[in-house]
């Protein structure tokens, strides 16, 4: 959705709540475990530099923002209950609804020439001012200290993977779309497969797709619908949304980043696959050895969301410089 206010953090977050109570990582009803081995390689963000007043107009203008620094894994990605679940249940359902394999073939047409606008990614990054995802249950901040919360966690994790940092700065960008008229649902939120059955670890899978047409559709709803078995998931065509639209916009300028960095652009809201264990049957080989970046990038992606907001202006000469090295220059969007 469009935002019209130039401050977002009045404009935005009028009563970001505790989570205190929050019910545990539930997807659809069932609970879905986290690891020793990701619990442990989370303590990033306990440690990430938090600053308490200064040029973060987020805690400038919001003294009694509720704090969450210690929030735990299994608060992470509740639909089920929490302050923001019907504005996430509403996107979803829109996104349900209305994402068939047709809308998707369009927005393709639509999207893939990359002639909405020129920009640089530091400047579309910071557009990201202006974005409050509306289908993420943990986030009720714009979408731009997200993204230097992501890449700080990274660089912290990974300080030797100078590409990866980028990565995390930018996987979001593609939410700019929701700058340019394009609603909610058809920008932000967890991705799927569309052209074939929708698995069940789609989140809302029971309630939500019940008006698209697909999925009454036999040519759509079986198993492998319109793919080959194995047939690899750039053949796939996903739900639209900022993934897919970043990831094109990356190819299109011949950006350098490795093939890691873009596999985990390309399908890192694709939770049903690299959390839910579902859609194997379309994967190949390489896609089975780009999931674990896909995974990796995950952990910094989701657990990094907390109250703890960057100092961006300190941050951006940083990732600067490492736009300067992998995608240089005024890109075409
Ligand atoms: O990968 C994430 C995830 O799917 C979030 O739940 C969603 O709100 C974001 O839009 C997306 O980027
Ligand atoms: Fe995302």
């Amino acid at each position: 959705m469009r935002r019209e206010a130039p401050d977002p953090s009045l404009a935005y977050r009028p009563n970001l709540e505790k989570n205190d109570n929050t019910d545990y990582r539930i997807f659809g009803g069932s609970r879905q475990s986290v690891s020793e081995e990701q619990h442990s390689s989370c303590k990033y963000f306990i440690t990430m530099r938090v600053i308490s007043i200064g040029p973060d107009p987020s805690l400038a203008y919001r003294p009694d923002l509720e704090k969450n620094e210690n929030k735990v894994k299994e608060d992470y990605r509740n639909f089920e209950t929490g302050s923001l679940i019907d504005r996430v249940f509403r996107t979803y359902k829109l996104m349900h609804t209305n994402q068939t394999l047709d809308f998707v073939k369009k927005k393709h047409y639509e999207w893939s020439g990359c002639s909405h606008s020129q920009m640089g990614i530091m400047d579309a990054v910071m557009s990201l001012d202006q974005v409050v995802d509306e289908s993420d249950p943990d986030v009720d901040f714009p979408n731009s200290f997200h993204a230097f919360q992501t890449a700080e966690g990274i660089r912290e994790a990974h300080p030797d993977k100078d590409w990866f940092h980028l990565v995390g700065l930018i996987h979001d960008v593609g939410k700019i779309m929701a700058l340019w008229d394009e609603p909610q649902w058809a920008v932000v939120g967890d991705t799927f497969p569309v052209g074939c059955k929708y698995q069940n670890s789609v989140v809302f899978r029971d309630t939500t797709f019940l008006e698209n047409p697909d999925d009454k559709d036999p040519r759509y709803n079986s198993e492998y619908g319109i793919y080959e078995p194995n047939c690899g998931l750039d053949k796939v065509l996903m739900s639209w949304g900022h993934d897919e639209y970043l990831y094109r916009v990356l190819k299109f300028n011949k950006c350098q980043i490795p093939e890691e960095g873009l596999y985990m652009i390309r399908f890192h809201s694709f939770y049903p696959w690299h959390t839910g264990g579902d859609y194997m049957h379309l994967c190949n080989d390489k896609d089975l050895s780009m999931m674990p970046w896909v995974q990796e990038f995950n952990k910094f992606d989701l657990y990094t969301k907390t109250t703890n907001m960057p100092d961006v202006d300190e941050l951006k000469s940083y990732y600067q410089s490492l736009i300067d090295k992998y995608c240089p220059g005024i890109l075409k969007w």
